[in-house]
């Protein structure tokens, strides 16, 4: 890659749309709040905790995921964890993040749902204040968990539904289809809340379609296996629905053997919406700018491929139509 492009993409204003920030958890702050809550850690460092980030699959990795959100119990914990992955995110240049949170990761031990969203939301409103970062906040239901769950969780959710913008589809994917939530999904269709869901990650392309045409979402997150059904490919570009991407992640949980052998720039040939984003930071070893970097790198990204990926973040966004076109305008002048 250039130097120029590297310089480009460094420069450049960022959107992330698929972030979990209980994957933003990084080993040292995870030691400085257990210490902090009197909670033991199974590690006797955080050299030999990133040690154990070697991951065979999507369920090898959220087993450590889970197990290290058990750290997190007081307001300022979920303050201190959104605030970490803000300050990443400014050195990006991200000027806009839509975050994942995962309630029942939570509520399940006891952590009340009010202290989990409160901690997330008060992080989110300083970021804005100071790095002018804007920010939606999605409440993502656990897959693996059943839909009476899900449903448990919508309304505990209910008193504060100004504050969560949307709603997703995480966790352990196979075995656990978008049809499971049809129910849950159409009541939050009928609440106003925004859908996106995780299909096509490690799943086939048949839970992409039933995202599609039973959640009725607007984003699917991961969907790289949509390539291996052409129907569904002519779909997704026909309806321009955006795929949140996430590179590293996809290595790291064996999606991809290697970087080189991702399909990131045949999305882009076949005129799907992708965009880059981390996932899950602190566990797949980077963060967005770092992916961005990587794929020009090993995937020799042009410098349009680079700018569509960019620009694809900002229009896939759930940003209002003055500030995307706003930000689009400011992209064009910085690549000028
Ligand atoms: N990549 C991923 N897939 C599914 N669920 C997740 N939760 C956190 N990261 C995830
Ligand atoms: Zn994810």
């Amino acid at each position: 890659m250039s130097t120029d492009l590297a310089a480009l993409i460094r420069r450049l204003p960022k959107v992330e749309l698929h972030l979990h920030i209980e994957g933003s958890f990084e080993p040292e702050l995870m030691f400085a709040l257990a210490k902090r809550n009197g909670v033991a850690l199974p590690y006797s460092s955080v050299e030999a905790l990133r040690a154990a980030y070697d991951f065979s699959n999507l369920q090898s990795f959220l087993d450590l995921y889970y197990a290290g959100a058990n750290v997190l119990i007081t307001e300022q914990d979920f303050y201190d964890l959104t605030w970490a992955y803000l300050e990443k995110a400014h050195a990006d240049n991200i000027v806009h993040t839509e975050i994942f949170f995962d309630p029942q990761t939570h509520t399940a031990r006891g952590v009340p749902f009010a202290t989990v969203l409160n901690g997330i939301h008060r992080a989110l409103e300083d970021g804005k204040s100071k790095f002018g970062i804007s920010y939606r906040l999605i409440m993502s239901f656990l897959r693996h968990l059943s839909e009476e769950d899900g449903f448990a969780t919508l309304d505990e959710a209910m008193p504060h539904l100004d504050r969560i913008d949307g709603v997703g589809l995480d966790s352990s994917e196979q075995g656990n289809p978008p049809e499971k939530f049809a129910r849950l999904f159409e009541r939050c269709k009928q609440l106003g809340l925004p859908r996106v869901a995780h299909a096509g990650e490690e799943g086939p392309p048949e839970y992409v379609w039933q995202a599609l045409d039973l959640l009725d979402v607007s984003r699917i997150d991961h969907g790289v296996r949509s390539l291996e059904d052409a129907a569904l490919v002519k779909r997704l570009a026909e309806t321009s629905m955006p795929l949140t991407v996430c590179p590293f992640s996809n290595v790291r949980l064996k999606v991809f053997d290697k970087l080189a052998d991702h399909n990131l720039k045949q999305l882009l040939a076949q005129g799907l919406m992708a965009t880059v984003n981390s996932d899950d930071p602190a566990y797949f070893g980077g963060y967005l700018q770092d992916n961005l970097l990587a794929c020009a790198e090993v995937l020799d990204l042009s410098r349009d491929e680079v700018l569509t990926l960019v620009k694809n973040s900002f229009i896939a966004s759930w940003l209002s139509a003055e500030d995307k076109s706003r930000w689009l305008a400011e992209v064009e002048r910085l690549a000028a």
